[in-house]
C-alpha cells in the first residue's frame, strides 16, 4: 500500500524523487557517467537537505547545493522542493535565458524516459522552451 501510494505520488511529481541506487535499474533517476562527482553520492537516500540538495526541472536532475545561498529568489523558496520536481515553480517565476544556461552546469542527471514527461525516449524535447 505504501508503494502504491509513493508511486502514485511520484507519478503525480509532488513526491520525493525515486531512491538512487547503484543499480541503475528502471526508476532510478539516471546519473550523467560524466558527472564524477555524482558517483560518491549514489546512495544518499533523499538529497532534500541545505548540504545536499538535488531538484528535478523539465525531467532533469541538477544539484544545487552550491547554488542555494547564491540563487537570486532566496535558498528558502529552492528548500520548498528540496529532493522534489520544482518544474511548476521554475516555470511559473518566467526565469530568464540567462538563469536556464545557469542551470546547465548543476546538471547531473535525468529521469529515466518512463517518467519523463517533456522529452520523448529519443531524448528530444516536446515543446520549445525546454533546454534541449
Ligand atoms: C538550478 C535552478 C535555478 C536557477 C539556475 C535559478 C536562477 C535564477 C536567476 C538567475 C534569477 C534572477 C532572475 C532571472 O534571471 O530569471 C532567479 C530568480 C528567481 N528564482 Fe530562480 N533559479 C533556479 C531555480 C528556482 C526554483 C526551483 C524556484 C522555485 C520557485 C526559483 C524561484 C525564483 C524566484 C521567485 C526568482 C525571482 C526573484 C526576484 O526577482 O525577486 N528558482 N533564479
Amino acid at each position: 500500500m505504501a508503494s502504491a501510494l509513493t508511486n502514485l505520488l511520484q507519478s503525480l511529481r509532488i513526491g520525493p524523487l525515486a531512491a538512487v541506487s547503484k543499480s541503475g535499474k528502471t526508476g532510478d533517476v539516471i546519473i550523467l557517467p560524466s558527472v564524477e562527482k555524482a558517483k560518491g553520492r549514489i546512495d544518499a537516500p533523499e538529497n532534500d537537505s541545505f548540504d545536499d540538495c538535488w531538484i528535478v526541472i523539465y525531467d532533469r536532475v541538477y544539484d544545487v547545493t552550491h547554488f542555494l545561498r547564491e540563487h537570486p529568489g532566496g535558498d528558502d523558496i529552492i528548500m520548498d522542493h528540496a529532493g522534489r520536481d520544482a518544474t511548476i515553480a521554475f516555470h511559473g517565476t518566467g526565469h530568464s535565458r540567462h538563469a536556464v544556461e545557469q542551470m546547465r552546469q548543476f546538471l547531473i542527471g535525468q529521469l529515466p524516459a518512463s517518467q519523463c514527461i517533456f522529452r520523448t525516449g529519443q531524448n528530444k524535447v516536446l515543446s520549445s522552451g525546454i533546454p534541449d
